[in-house]
């Protein structure tokens, strides 16, 4: 599922919950689906922040439903609609960014990440090809080599190589969400 609070004043703050790593569950999905809906329709919320709970942003596919028959919203019109969003999305990024998590990330319009978090497309790793478009979104955002390195690779790059490829626009090594509200607040 996903949390939906308030903070600031003006930001929606998105939380992702599913233990151990708040993976995209069907549950998780339908919970950015709902809590995007609210923050996108309240006339107060100008900007939002997505995270995930415990110190974790997202560790992709929740490996608890591979071979399981496919529920809930789909991800590529998900995040798609992050992208489209009228008000700017910020991800905060602790602990992992892997395979759909990232490529949720990339939908963002800004990803602020801890200095201890590290990001990656591991889909290659398990015979897949990263499909909800961050094989489209990643060459966009640092150029067809790098990403072309991390995509066939399925490497796991730490925050301060995310900052120098341009995957993320800000590190910090204090409290991450804290960052990426100061963020949202900004660009608002
Ligand atoms: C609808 C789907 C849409 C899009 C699909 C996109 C494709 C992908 O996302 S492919 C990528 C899928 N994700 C991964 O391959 C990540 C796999 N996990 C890891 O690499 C590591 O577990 C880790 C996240 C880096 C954490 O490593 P570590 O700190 O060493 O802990 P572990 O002992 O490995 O794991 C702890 C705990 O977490 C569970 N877990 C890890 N990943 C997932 C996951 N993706 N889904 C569900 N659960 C996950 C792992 O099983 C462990 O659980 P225990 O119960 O403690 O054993």
């Amino acid at each position: 599922m996903a949390q939906y609070t308030r903070v600031a004043g003006s930001v929606g703050l998105i939380t992702l919950q599913n233990p151990p790593v708040n993976a995209l569950s069907a549950m998780v999905r339908q919970g950015i689906v709902d809590t995007m809906e609210r923050a996108l329709s309240a006339p107060e919320v100008k900007s939002l922040v997505i995270c995930g709970q415990k110190e974790t942003f997202c560790g992709g596919a929740d490996i608890r439903e591979f071979g399981t028959k496919m529920s809930g919203p789909p991800l590529i019109p998900l995040i798609h609609a992050i992208e489209a969003s009228t008000k700017p999305v910020v991800a905060a990024i602790e602990g992992v960014a892997l395979g759909g998590g990232l490529e949720l990330a990339l939908g963002c319009h800004y990803r602020i990440s801890h200095s201890k978090a590290k990001l990656g497309l591991p889909e290659v790793t398990l015979g897949l090809l990263p499909a909800a478009a961050g094989s489209q979104r990643l060459p966009r955002l640092i150029g067809v080599p790098a990403a072309l390195d991390l995509i066939t690779t399925g490497r796991h790059v730490t925050a301060a190589e995310a900052l120098q490829l341009g995957i993320v626009d800000q590190v910090t090594d204090h409290s991450t969400v804290d960052a990426a509200v100061k963020f949202a607040l900004s660009v608002a």
